[in-house]
């Protein structure tokens, strides 16, 4: 691969005379494979994400409108789709994610969830994808010169006007400054009741919820709702919208802040007015990623666009205020940037790799936030217990123990 140029067969050995995708960086730099999945062109920012498993969950996160995938895992398709491990909250409606870029050929599915191949699955959510790639070159780009706009496109017959294709992508104006969570969330308000997956049971049911709880939606995953209810929320969905009096409305016991695509100093152009009504209403706040990137700019900070981001299942955060370590997982191209904190806040986490802000908490008051995923889907689990402090959080208003965060 060198810029502006096609790869040369050498460079990608497993490339066809006549390729039926191709990936334009706004450089021109032109990366050709086999296509995969929906078929047509679309624009958006690389990124590399680097968990091993749940792909379908991370194509279906809608954080990552606006950008395409290129996974590091070399077999990314083997174990197939089912229904189960989607994420985004109105099953059928379209992802977000622009695109995907793979290494190896999709094989046959193996595992006994399956219910279609991959590359079915692609097609029926409208993903484009790219197979064939050399992606450790694509990686290796992306951390020397940061997180190209680029367009993907599949091509069955192997015509694509690269000219044009080159210039769109060179067109397109980026993530800073764009607000994506107004075109994933929901259109309207709902309660979340489902509890997460089980071994031989499948999703269950919560019952008795004991804690009123807005979770306001700028892209929120099934997973989050699913671990609130489990915690004992009785949660209502609000759209990425809501203002601070419609979702005192609810007088809620405490407010959740979901993860979600775009710059989040756009976005929170109308989100942030409204963190700060529920700051000032003195209500338990708990936020995730987006969520958490908005509450800190709500408390006086700021949030800067990040070189080439972290994406994946397998990176590892410090607690500061327990000098432990969790491996977490991430998605984000945005950081607070926690030298702008105002003193009122203390930086609670911070990311192993980079030593950026991983979250914080409001001193004296019940807010707190991560800027990574501790719903998991995909990755481990050691980061559940910031659901059982946020419950605590609304117990100690009523008067009640703490539940032991350890579950
Ligand atoms: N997962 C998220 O909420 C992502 C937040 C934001 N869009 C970012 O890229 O940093």
């Amino acid at each position: 691969m060198t810029d502006g140029t096609s790869v040369t067969a050498e460079d990608a050995v497993w490339a066809e005379p006549v390729p039926t995708a191709v990936l334009i960086l706004a450089d021109g730099t032109v990366i050709e494979g086999r296509g995969i999945g929906a078929t047509g062109h679309a624009v958006g920012e690389v990124c590399f994400n680097t968990a091993m498993t749940g792909y379908q969950e991370i194509l279906t996160d809608p954080s990552y409108a606006g950008q395409i995938i290129t996974f590091t895992f070399p077999h990314i398709g083997n174990v197939g789709a089912n229904d189960e491990d989607i994420e985004t909250v109105n099953m059928a409606g379209a992802s977000g994610v622009r695109g995907c870029v793979i290494r190896t050929d999709i094989t046959d599915p193996s595992n006994y969830r399956a219910l279609r191949g991959f590359d079915a699955w692609l097609k029926a959510r409208g993903i484009i994808g790219i197979a064939g790639v050399d992606t450790r070159a694509l990686t290796a780009l992306i951390r020397e010169k940061g997180m190209p706009n680029a367009v993907i496109a599949h091509a069955p017959d192997g015509h694509f006007d690269r000219a044009a294709l080159s210039a769109e992508a060179a067109a397109w104006p980026g993530l800073e400054g764009m607000d994506l969570a107004k075109d994933v969330t929901t259109g309207q308000s709902f309660r979340w009741d489902e509890t997460p997956w089980r071994w031989n049971a499948g999703f269950g049911r919560q019952d008795a919820p004991r804690h009123k709880v807005v979770a306001v939606d700028y892209g929120i995953k099934r997973n989050i709702l699913r671990l609130l209810a489990e915690a004992g929320c009785e949660v209502t969905v609000l759209p990425a919208t809501a203002t601070g009096e419609e979702i005192l409305a609810h007088k809620p016991d405490g407010v959740f802040l979901s993860n979600g695509p775009g710059d989040p100093a756009a976005t929170g152009e109308y989100a942030v007015p409204a963190i700060k009504d529920v700051i000032a209403a003195d209500v338990p706040l708990f936020g995730i990623c987006l969520g958490h990137q908005m509450l800190g700019i709500a408390l006086g900070g700021e949030t800067r666009k990040m070189h080439q981001g972290h994406h994946g299942a397998n990176h590892p955060v410090k607690d500061l205020t327990t000098g432990k370590v969790e491996i977490t997982s991430m998605n984000h191209g945005f950081a607070v940037d926690s030298d702008t904190l105002p003193d009122s806040v203390e930086e609670t986490h911070v990311s192993l790799f980079d030593g950026s802000n991983a979250g914080l908490k409001v001193k004296d008051k019940p807010i707190f936030s991560v800027q990574y995923h501790p719903e998991a889907s995909p990755g481990p689990r050691d980061s559940h217990y910031l659901f059982t402090r946020f419950v605590n959080l609304m117990r100690e208003r009523k008067g009640e123990e703490p539940l032991s965060e350890q579950g």
